[in-house]
Formats: structure tokens, sequence, C-alpha cells
């Protein structure tokens, strides 16, 4: 489907002063997002910055955020984490349908399998997967559910070089037919430039950068224009020539 333009202006996520401490130690400070529907946008940030803590939040797994700020977010979330989380006692099949009823489930089901190259794997034991398919496995798993929000929590940290850029391939193929909006969490900047249309970088509890990447895709490593997006992000995280 063709994007609207009323689809892109419309937020799928607002979110407004959200304050989120551990024990005495304020990870987030007041942070506004807004999030257009339909809209691929990548988090980066090092590590301990309160990513993860900010999907969570917006995923509503955070129960502790209760009265530390405003948010508005879709009816229908997906995340998917580092880990595919499948149930290892169940069929790889029975495990994207999980918790799914209506008679055409199963039908369904075959299909986001097949659309993430899984056909004929449906009643593989997750044991019997790769990492890569395991994370195919968990990506069907939250198609099923036609997402209006995709959160993705480094979906990809765990998977070699090779597997990873085939993935990317994926997530970027999907997200153009299904049209989510998508957050992915990641501290690799070449994979935030390489799939998102808008890269925000968290910083000391907020939003320190919030660039938007104005390249048409499929883009590639080696494209030499993306070097001032990693320059301005790589900035923007503080990495100087020295750490490199
Ligand atoms: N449930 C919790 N209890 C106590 N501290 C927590 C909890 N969750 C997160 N933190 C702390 O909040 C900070 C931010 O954690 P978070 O996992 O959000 O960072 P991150 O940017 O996702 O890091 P990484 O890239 O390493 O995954 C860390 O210092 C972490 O120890």
């Amino acid at each position: 489907m063709a994007p609207h333009t009323e689809q892109l202006t419309r937020p799928a996520v607002r979110l407004r002063g959200l304050t989120r401490s551990f024990a005495g130690r304020t990870v987030l400070e007041g942070v506004d997002l807004d999030l257009p529907a339909g809209q691929f946008t990548a988090l980066l940030g090092h590590s301990g910055s309160g990513k993860s803590t900010l999907l969570r939040a917006i995923a509503g797994l955070d129960h502790g955020v209760a009265g530390g700020g405003q948010l508005t977010a879709p009816e229908r979330v997906s995340v998917v984490f580092q880990d595919s989380r499948l149930l290892p006692w169940r069929r790889v099949l029975d495990n994207v349908l999980l918790g799914l009823d209506g008679k055409d489930a199963g039908e369904r089901g075959r299909a986001a399998l097949a659309e993430v190259g899984l056909a004929g794997r449906e009643r593989a034991w997750p044991g019997e997967l790769s990492g890569g398919e395991a994370q195919r496995a968990a990506l069907a798993r939250s198609l099923v559910r036609e997402p209006e929000l995709l959160l993705a929590d480094e979906p990809f940290g765990a998977l070699d070089a090779l597997t990873r850029i085939r993935m990317h391939h994926l997530l970027r193929e999907l997200w153009t037919r299904h049209r989510p909006s998508v957050l992915l969490v990641t501290h690799d900047v070449d994979e935030a430039i390489v799939l998102a249309d808008r890269v925000l970088v968290l910083d000391r509890g907020r939003i320190g950068l919030d660039l938007t990447i104005d390249r048409p895709h499929p883009r590639s490593y080696r494209e030499p224009l993306l070097g001032e997006y990693r320059e301005r992000l790589l900035a923007a995280l503080g990495v100087t020539e020295d750490h490199r």
C-alpha cells in the first residue's frame, strides 16, 4: 500500500515528559517523542543510555513509569528482542500462532512464515533453527498480529555480520509491504543509517539528536553519501577520532 500523506502526519506514538529512575538514578529525564504513523525510526545510544527503558515504556511493559509522563500508542504493538523468545516446546508455527484465534489463523501464520523465508519449517522445533532463522520466526510472530507499531530491541545484535545484512533487507522489505511504525533500538550506527528514515540519539536522559536520513532505499553500507550522517551521529554519541 502506498503511504498516504495524512497517514504520515498522524502520530502513532506521542510521548510527553517521560521520566524514569531506578534506585534514585535518573535514566530518562522528561523525554518527549512523536513517532508518525508508518515511519521507520532508529534509536541509538551508548550502552546504559536508556534505549531499552524507553522502548519498554512505549510498549507498556514498564509498570514503574505509571504517572511519569503521558503516552499515546496504538492498540496493536509487537515487540521483538535480541533473542527470539520462541517457546522451545512448541513447533515454529505454534509459536507464531500463540494466543491467536480465528479460523484463518493457521493460514495467516503460514503466510507470515513464508514471507520471512521459512516456508516448509512450520513443524520444526525452535532448537532446530539457526539464530537468523529464529529471528525470522520472531518477525513472523510479530507480523501475523498486523502491528501498527513494531518495537525492535537490538533484534540483530546476536547475529553474525552476513546474516545481519540479510535480515536488514528482510526487515526493510516487510516494512515496505506492511508499513507499521517502527522503532528500532540499536547501538550500530551503520545499521541505523542503512535502515531508518529518522535516527534519534539518546543522550543523558534525553533525545539529543533527531536526524532525518533523506536518502533513497535500498541503501548500501558503501554509499559515500551516508558518511556525512555517520559523522554527525558519531559526534552526537561523543565518539571522536581517538576512539576509532
Ligand atoms: N529494572 C531495572 N532495575 C534497575 N535498573 C535498571 C532496570 N532497567 C534498567 N536499569 C538501568 O537503567 C539504565 C539504562 O538501561 P537500558 O537497558 O535502558 O540501557 P540501554 O541503552 O538499552 O543499554 P544496552 O545498549 O546496553 O542494552 C542502566 O544503567 C540499567 O542498569
